[in-house]
């Protein structure tokens, strides 16, 4: 069964698309009037009335002219605006059902298909909506209303139109099917192709020294061709939808022709309610005849933009497939800034982990059974367990980037829920061992655009994390996407910046921090560490030994989580 993509049925079609598409069919039914006018004035100067008296219907014409121009010219801008507004809407959606899945989601789609699903394949949507729909829109009324007008002067020529038209839905339903099969195929080998390009592009260095340059460009070379391979695919069927429908198209007017012509010359006498056409009515039917096709013919051209639209959607829709969630994905905070203003300092909180339960769903692996656990407020624990112990997935779950699991988890006096994790995440601070450098200065990358960090603040931060002194992390240099430029070292030490400028991380949740960092280095970060740490909770990840010696206590997990 075919079904539409959900993202279709969100699709909204509000006010501005309605009047834009309505104008447009007013504006294509006023050449009704117009062929009226224009058939009546050739007839009056055939009877030999002379030229004055077609001075009013040339005139009428060209009024009836400009206002359809007018008509057309308004319609297709509210139809633009509205497009462009609903597909931004549509682009936040998906944003936002993105930024509600968890960091740990295995599931979640390639960086490089999401950006050009939602950049490049989503731009399918506007030709859809400001191409096929108003189109879709005229099909319905302008032929119906040319059929109201032509039928009570000839049943012949009503027949004929109404034998030629069915053809072409009918056809291009048959024609559309595999048009949107073409435009998936279409679009799911782009996204694809784009997601192993950024893949590799991040990649580039690890590919060269392992000499697998040349088997990745034969790769993307095959890509390319199986890409080029399905734009011919839908370009075949677009060209093969619109050589046909103008047959059909040209057979109608022909056949049309024909009839008044005949029985204009008396060579047929019938098919016109007993009596005959004059001059003047016979042209109007030959007049409108191409305009009841011209729709139909429309549709036909803007075929492809339906099956490029919905492949769009479809894309899109795949994109919002929920997959592992926050805890507040259903929660999307308001007002934030005012949030963080009214968190209330309460001091370094206590950390208390009851009965927590925890697996990632579809795994078999219970990472905790029934784990207990107690930090008191401004504690410093190094978390200790052998590798896949959970130790990240127990500083992932305190931070509330995963699921809430069973048990309970207690921050301050709050306890961690859909609601309150987003507040709790206010007081704390994530400093990870590979952590992420965008692609901007060492300014952009510490500030983070976060409200009141001025130059003094960064400056501050990047002399406390002993970064000062490094010529490649000062405040305008530009660093890589993904921290080239800077050492792993420094990497940390730029994460440790990131959260000294924040006023409200009370509770530090640092994982493996000193982890392939060398003897001095890690020791420059521990000490910056415990310095930052002063009068907070900090509980680190660590296989560390010297650094695990520097906390006040070491608690090791035990396999299975098992307190
Ligand atoms: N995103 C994920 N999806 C599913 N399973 C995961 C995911 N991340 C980790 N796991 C699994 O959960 C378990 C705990 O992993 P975790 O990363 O928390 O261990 P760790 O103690 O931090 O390990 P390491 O010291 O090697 O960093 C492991 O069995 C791991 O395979």
């Amino acid at each position: 069964m075919h079904t539409k993509p959900a993202a279709f049925q969100r699709l909204r079609s509000g006010t501005g698309f309605e009047v834009g598409s309505l104008l447009q069919v007013f504006a294509s039914l006023l050449w009704l009037p117009q062929a009226g006018l224009l058939a009546y004035a050739l007839q009056r100067l055939a009877d030999g009335v002379g030229l004055p008296a077609v001075y009013l219907p040339a005139s009428l014409i060209f009024i009836l002219g400009v206002l359809r121009a007018v008509c057309d010219a308004a319609g297709v801008r509210r139809v633009f605006k509205s497009a462009r507004a609903e597909l931004s809407r549509l682009r936040v959606q998906v944003a936002t059902s993105l930024a509600a899945r968890s960091p740990l989601d295995v599931e979640r789609p390639a960086s490089g298909l999401a950006a050009s699903v939602m950049a490049e394949q989503a731009e399918a949507i506007v030709p859809y909506l400001t191409r096929y729909r108003p189109a879709r829109l005229r099909t319905t009324f302008v032929p119906l209303a040319i059929l109201i007008v032509v039928a009570p002067l000839s049943w012949i020529a009503a027949l004929i139109l109404l034998i030629a038209a069915p053809l072409i839905p009918l056809f291009m339903a048959l024609v559309g099917w595999r048009a949107k099969a073409a435009s998936e195929a279409q679009m799911v080998e782009m996204g694809g192709m784009n997601a192993f390009l950024l893949d590799r592009l991040r990649g580039l260095a690890t590919l060269r020294t392992l000499g697998a340059v040349e088997a990745t460009a034969l790769r993307l070379q095959e890509s390319a061709q199986s890409l080029r391979q399905r734009t011919m695919a839908v370009l075949r069927i677009a060209f093969l939808s619109s050589a046909v429908l103008e047959l059909f198209a040209a057979l109608g007017v022909a056949m049309m022709a024909v009839y008044i012509g005949f029985h204009l010359l008396g060579q047929i006498d019938f098919g016109a309610w007993g009596t005959r056409l004059t001059l003047g009515q016979g042209l109007f039917i030959l007049l409108l005849a191409p305009a009841f096709f011209e729709p139909l013919r429309e549709l036909s051209a803007v075929w492809h933009d339906k099956a490029a639209g919905d492949a769009a959607l479809a894309a899109l829709d795949r994109l919002s497939a929920t997959g592992l969630l926050l805890p507040d994905a259903n929660h999307a905070p308001t007002g934030v800034a005012a949030h963080i203003a009214e968190t209330p300092v309460q001091g370094a909180p206590a950390v208390d982990i009851a009965q927590l339960s925890f697996a990632y769903p579809g795994s078999s692996v219970v990472v905790f059974n029934k784990l207990d656990l107690h930090i008191a407020a401004g504690e410093h624990v190094a978390i200790m367990a052998a590798s896949g112990g959970g130790k990240s997935t127990l500083l992932s779950l305190l931070a509330g980037l995963l699921p809430l699991p069973q048990g309970a988890i207690t921050i301050g006096s709050v306890r961690l829920s859909a609601q309150s994790v987003f507040l709790l995440r206010q007081r704390m601070a994530w400093i990870g061992q590979k952590p992420h450098i965008f692609a901007g200065s060492v300014h952009a990358n510490v500030a983070l655009r976060r409200a009141g960090l001025g130059a003094a603040e960064v400056a501050g931060a990047l002399s406390f994390a002993e970064l000062d002194r490094v010529a490649q992390a000062r405040p305008g240099i530009a660093l890589a996407e993904g921290g080239g430029g800077l050492s792993g070292g420094e990497a940390v030490r730029l994460a440790l910046a990131r959260a000294v400028v924040d006023p409200h991380a009370d509770l530090l949740l640092v994982d493996e921090p000193t982890a392939h960092l060398d003897q001095l280095t890690a020791q420059q970060v521990t000490q910056a560490l415990l310095q930052l740490a002063q009068g907070k909770t900090m509980i680190i990840a660590t296989h560390d030994p010297v650094l695990a010696a520097r906390m006040d206590r070491v608690i090791v997990l035990p396999a299975g989580g098992q307190a």
